[in-house]
Order: structure tokens, then sequence, then C-alpha cells
């Protein structure tokens, strides 16, 4: 296939969300073949053979959860620890109700256009939304699906527009159940550790593909919430990636079962103890035969929540393991998981503590000493009108840096060694890129992020409730750069210099902060990474009518 540039597959994206009809909308005109921007690249894992599958996910029965607690408890955890998903049946959500829902998913696809268009929408406001591919412009390759997301709690939309009633009360059972795992108090998970604030519906429709090979129905990925409850119909083409070997494993459906599976906060949470695992659903032939149909059920955090989720460390989980993840937010992890797309990387990696045998940081003294870095303070307005100065003076400056660092989080630094006329020509050399006519400029607009230059107007356009005033130009300026040729004309000689002066300082502040914060001098630069990337962001403020 001819390589296709960034902003000729931006204008194409947009043609298809334009017609709001979705991959149903491309399969009702009579597509023959899977447009390019579906093509996935081959996986090269292998699949298992359904008959091992089927008894790699346990099957959990629930009839008697509470008489035989101890066992019931036991083989959630068993299957919550290793393989992260398991089936339940005997859950007490009605047969009826589950195939009620499948099918008013299905009557809502299949639909005429006009009576779904109202509802497609990519604004994250809005409580109910219908669309095809949620990060349609950020992942590199899209799924064959179509989705109706309900946010259901804290607050539901009003009863007219959703389909029936969730299975919440089985999210409170698999929690208490997961709690009792975990040796924590019963009603720790669901309600302390605020694992059912939020909750969404996510209805996802999956046409029948002329080309099943050459794309995903849900590309490789796991879920942004604490745990899943997945209704299927009887199609299949959900697989797990199980470890030992690394293979993926069918997970079949299974007459009145749910799926559930452990998401990424869950996995959070339990310090890595429990696991939460990847999976797809394959794309289907076509054939005329009819399109599968999930419902699957997102216990989640309230987004707009500013509550920090840390690992639980103490007695009775995780053998009180030192945290493996620093705490985080809502927030912080989903800027994370929606900057990215579905590309298969796991976004907690991010959020990671250094292994607590490489580095001095897990012993219980650094662990009380380190937190001041990672712990969010409310930004108190300045006493001063400018931020504090820092000379950068070892003999005195690591106090000064602690202090500032642990109270107002911003600080100016003088005599940093990054020459003055550098700093003026790099601010102009970014005024002229904007300044330059319009043809000069759109060979680099992007959103592609795998692009190491990207110029664009606000990198987070179709997910911010409003936009900015401001146009930005992104190079990526870490070990593999790119080519000189690569960075925009007007910019190349002087961000390149520019660069390596700011490398220089980035290596001394880091030396800095690290034995201000009584740590070995090399450890935030090289034990705790701090300098693997540079993104080098320049952005211009055009004057506003
Ligand atoms: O459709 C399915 O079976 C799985 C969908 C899924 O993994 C998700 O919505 O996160
Ligand atoms: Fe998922």
């Amino acid at each position: 296939m001819a390589t296709v540039s960034g902003s000729d597959r931006l204008r194409d994206l947009h043609a298809f969300d334009d017609t709001k009809a979705g991959v149903k909308g491309l399969v009702d005109a009579g597509v023959t073949a899977v447009p390019y921007f579906f093509r996935h690249k081959p996986d090269p894992l292998p699949v298992t053979a359904p008959s091992e599958a089927a008894a790699a996910i346990p099957v959990i029965d629930l009839a008697n959860a509470d008489v035989d607690r101890r066992r019931v408890v036991a083989e959630v955890r068993a299957a919550a620890e290793t393989v992260g998903f398991f089936q339940l049946v005997n859950h007490s959500v009605a047969g009826e109700l589950m195939d009620e829902m499948l099918a008013a998913v299905r009557r809502f696809n299949e639909q005429p256009l006009e009576a779904k268009v109202p509802y497609y929408t990519r604004d994250v406001g809005s409580k109910v939304r219908f669309n095809s591919n949620f990060d349609l412009f950020r992942s590199p390759a899209a799924n064959w699906r179509d989705t109706l997301v309900m946010e259901m709690a804290p607050e539901a939309p009003s009863p007219e527009q959703i389909p029936p009633t969730t299975p919440r009360r089985l999210g409170e059972r698999l929690f208490e159940l997961l709690s009792e795992a975990l040796g924590l108090p019963t009603a720790y998970l669901g309600h302390d550790a605020g694992c059912m604030d939020g909750m969404s519906l996510a209805a996802h429709y999956y046409p029948p593909c002329p080309e099943p090979e050459e794309t995903m129905g849900t590309s490789r990925h796991s879920d942004p919430s604490f745990l899943i409850v997945l209704l299927q119909d009887t199609s299949g083409g959900l697989q797990a990636l199980l470890e030992g070997p690394r293979r993926w494993v069918d997970v079949p459906p299974v007459a009145g079962a749910l799926v559930v599976n452990v998401g990424y906060f869950l996995h959070l949470v339990s310090n890595d103890r429990l696991r939460s695992v990847e999976h797809r659903v394959v794309a289907t032939a076509g054939g005329g035969g009819p399109a599968r149909v999930s419902v699957a059920c997102f216990f989640r955090f309230e987004y707009t929540s500013t509550r920090s989720y840390s690992p639980i460390v103490a007695d009775g989980i995780g053998g009180a393991r030192a945290a493996v993840y620093r705490s985080m937010t809502a927030g912080e992890f989903l800027a994370r998981y929606n900057g990215k797309g579905l590309d298969g990387r796991s976004p907690l990696d991010h959020f990671r503590l250094p292994a607590a045998a490489e580095s001095p940081i897990s012993s219980a003294t650094s662990l009380t000493h380190f937190p001041s870095l990672r712990r969010r303070k409310p930004r108190q307005p300045s006493p001063s009108s400018t931020s504090p100065k820092v000379e950068v003076d070892r003999d005195h400056v690591a106090s000064q840096v602690r202090a500032v660092v642990e109270t107002v989080g911003f600080f100016q630094v003088v005599k940093h060694g990054v020459i003055d006329e550098l700093m003026d020509e790099m601010l102009v050399a970014v005024w002229h890129f904007n300044e330059e006519p319009q043809e000069a400029k759109v060979p680099y607009y992007t959103r592609d992020v795998a692009s190491m230059v990207r110029f664009n107007s606000n990198f987070n356009l179709f997910l911010s409730t409003a936009a900015n005033w401001c146009d930005t130009l992104v190079t990526e300026m870490s070990h593999e750069a790119p080519s000189p040729e690569q960075i925009t004309l007007v910019c190349r000689g002087v961000a390149l210099k520019y660069t390596v002066m700011v490398r220089r300082l980035r290596e001394r502040f880091f030396k800095l902060l690290s034995e201000a914060l009584g740590l070995p001098t090399g450890y935030m630069g090289r034990d705790a990474k701090c300098m693997d990337r540079l993104s080098v962001v320049a952005h211009y403020y055009p004057a506003c009518p």
C-alpha cells in the first residue's frame, strides 16, 4: 500500500467520521475491501486452539457463593491473580435481561441512520455518545466496530434516554469477593476504595467484515477502570493474552455467563497482585452473517474526582510489598491513556516506581522521604509577584530546590549556562515558523503521535471541552531525535544547539534534585529515568480578538 501523508490520513478520517454512519455505514454501502486506516499490522503471537482455550479461562459458579464463601473467594483470587479473566454463571442477572440488552443494542445499530445520527458525538461531556472508534484520531489503526457509551454513575442520564438497568448489584458482590480475596474488609473495594463511584456501559456492534484478517474488532488493550463485567452474544471473537507461553486464548461464549476482567486500576490498587490482562476482539467474516454484539460494564472512578489512588501495601495484600506504582489521580491516568489510543502499551508503566531491588527508594526510610515529590499540593497563589529564583550553586541550592519543589512547584533559574542569544534565537525561530505562509507549515501539520515533528492546534482538540487559542510545534528530541531535515527549516540550526544546552542543564538539575531529596546524585537522571525523553514544545499564541 502506498504511504499516506499525515494530513491526507487526517482528511480521510474526518470524511469517515463526518458520515456519522460508522463501520455499519461502510458495510451498508457494500465495501468489499477494508479502507487503509482500518488495516492493522499482523500480530506475531500465536492463537491457542479452541480445545485448550475452554480450560484456560475459569468459569466460576456463584450459586453457593454465600454458603461456600471460602471456595468462591479462593477461585476468584486464583483467577484474578493469574489469567485476570473469568466467567461467571448463576450470577443472578436474569437471562431474559441479558438477551433483551443484546437485542436492544442490535436494534439501535440496525435502525436507519437518521435515528442514530442525533447520538453521534465525540463530546466526552455528553453522557450518551455513539461513534465509531473513540480513539479514531489517535490510534495507529481503526477498529471494525461502532460503540454506544452510556455513563450510568455517579449520575445516570434520564431513564428515557437509555436502555434498561444494569447489573450494579453484581458489581458490588464481585468487589466484596475480591476484597476478601485480598485480605481486606468485605466492603473495602466497593465503598472505601471508590471502585464503584462511576460506571459506564459501552455497547459494541461489530459488523461482519469483508477482509477480517486485515483489521481488528477491538485492538489489543486493557481497560481504564477497576473491573469489567462483559455480556457477549454467541458470535465469539474475544481473546485474552495469556502468559507461559504468551498466546491469544479465546474467551468462548458460555450460555448464560458474564465475563469478568480486571482493569488497570484494580491492578494498581492491588499493587500488581491482581492482573489486568490485555485482550482483543478479532473481526469476523462477512457472508451476510449477523454482527457481533457485546455490552461492557465498566466499574470506574468518577471522572472529576481529584482523589489520589495508590497501591494498597498494608499487610494482607501483596505481602506488605513496597508500592510498585506512585499514586495517581484519575485525570493523570486518563491523560496518559487517552493520549495514546489503543496501542497495546500499558499506561501503568508510566507510573511504575523503580524496581525495589535496584534502588534505595524502596527502603522504608526512602519511601517516607521520597513522596514529597509525588505529593500533589494545591497551588497557592505566590506571596510575591514572581516565582522564586534559584541560583545554580551547589553549596546553597539543595535546600532551596527542595523547598520550592515541595511548595510552589514552580521556580526560575538564572546563570543556568544556556546562552542568552540562543534563547532569543529560539523564540524568534518559533515566531518565524508560525508567521510563515500556510503552505510552508502544512507539511508539518499532523496529529500522528508517531511523527517526531508535529505541528497542530490543540493536541486534544477532539477531546477537550473547549479549545485553546494557541498553535503548537512539537519536536521529539529523545535519543532517536529526528534527522535535521525533518526539523522545520526555520528552527533547524537553533533547535539543535538549544537542545544540546538544555540537555546539559537538565543533567545538572536532576543531579541537584536528587541530592536535595537525599538520594544518590545519579538517581533521578539514571535510575528514575527522568531524562529518557525530551520533547521540545513550542507554543505560539496569536493575538485574540
Ligand atoms: O466486545 C468485547 O467483547 C470486548 C470489548 C472490550 O474489550 C472493551 O470494551 O473494553
Ligand atoms: Fe476491554
